[in-house]
């Protein structure tokens, strides 16, 4: 039902159809990873845990607290906001979890908090936002070591020689045609990772997950696996570059899916875990925000990020231009 992520011809009748039409297929991959997505627990947890770092690290604002907002399951956006109004918050953090931006993922969920915010559902919040972090070192350090643990499952005389397949949410080419930054943001973080293992093995950056019948962007990670296999490149890992913690995507899609084809072309193939409740990844979280507080305190930068201000040139979705500037004025 999104219209921000992904506009459909006659919206109201179309989606609740397709979405249907997808639900028994999905709840069976959700059946098969326990019952339901873990996300909401790693998210609270990696939440918490940056909290405690952030009354150290920045104690001028302490307390700390996190709210979880999520954009199709509970808790929404909109149950959020209602939270911290009775809570009475006067100053927050819009703080993504996804390490890069897209307009198909931050930008959708900035659009829901600007429209609570604009109804009034949030009382008089003092706004500022965390828009992209995919180059801070603390989450390339925390994404190379989960790498370097699965390297380390390989026998020492054919550890180079492991392909590391980073895998990302894939988007439809409608969304990259119109400027979406996401598509360099994720290759610039993969060249960090790379960067800092020292470019000890080949590697490739493909796209996973997409959704109907429309083009998207490729190569597609399970094409990619047995065309690797196809040439013989039957060691390989699995590196999830876009997302901070498990759920659907890696557990079911990486996991399950492709793990077991891979397995069954004869390929020794392992994931790099996800980052979950990793301390070094947790530590990143707490340092981009300490960061992010002291250089606002200071003056030294606005609300919202320079990059943020502009719009893809092919946007036609009023909505981005508004909330754009919404949140450079504070939420105001
Ligand atoms: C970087 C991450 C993501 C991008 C980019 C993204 C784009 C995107 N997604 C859909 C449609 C669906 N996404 C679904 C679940 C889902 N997607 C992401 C991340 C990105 N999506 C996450 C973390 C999850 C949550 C999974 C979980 O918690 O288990 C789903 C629901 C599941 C399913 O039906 O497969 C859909 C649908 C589109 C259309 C899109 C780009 C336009
Ligand atoms: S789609 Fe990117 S700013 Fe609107
Ligand atoms: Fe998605």
């Amino acid at each position: 039902m999104d219209g921000d992520l992904i506009p459909l011809p006659f919206q109201r009748v179309l989606a609740p159809f397709i979405a249907k039409r997808r639900t028994p297929q999905i709840e069976k991959q959700y059946a098969d990873i326990g019952g339901g997505s873990p996300i909401l627990r790693y998210t609270d947890s990696q939440g918490a845990g940056m909290c405690e770092l952030l009354d150290e690290l920045h104690p001028e604002t302490a307390p700390h607290k996190h709210y979880v907002a999520f954009r199709y399951a509970k808790p929404l956006t909109q149950e959020t906001a209602r939270r911290m109004k009775e809570d009475g918050v006067k100053r927050a953090i819009a703080f993504t979890q996804y390490p890069q931006y897209s307009c198909s993922t931050t930008g959708s969920s900035l659009n829901e908090l600007f429209r609570r915010g604009r109804a009034g559902e949030m009382g008089d919040i003092e706004w500022s936002v965390i828009d992209r972090w995919g180059t801070h070192p603390g989450f390339i350090e925390a994404v190379s070591q989960n790498i370097e643990v699965a390297l380390s499952k390989f026998e020492p005389s054919r550890r180079s020689d492991v392909v590391l397949l980073f895998s990302a949410h894939s988007l439809p080419m409608s969304v990259v045609n119109r400027g979406d930054p996401y598509v360099l943001e994720v290759s610039v973080s993969v060249n960090a990772v790379m960067d800092r293992l020292g470019h000890s093995n080949p590697f490739r950056l493909v796209w996973q997950s997409q959704v109907g019948p429309s083009a998207w962007l490729g190569m597609q990670t399970g094409d990619a696996i047995k065309g690797l296999a196809r040439l013989g490149k039957k060691e390989v890992i699995l590196v999830p570059i876009a997302f901070t913690s498990d759920h659907i995507e890696t557990l079911y899609e990486l996991d399950i899916e492709y793990m077991k084809e891979g397995r069954e072309l004869g390929m020794e193939i392992h994931r790099a875990e996800s980052l979950n409740e990793s301390p070094v990844f947790i530590r990143a979280l707490a340092d981009i925000v300490a960061q992010h507080l002291s250089d606002y305190s200071l003056g030294n930068i606005g609300p919202t990020s320079v990059q943020m201000g502009l719009r893809c040139p092919g946007c036609i979705n009023a909505t981005c231009g508004q909330q754009k500037h919404w949140f450079a004025r504070g939420g105001r």
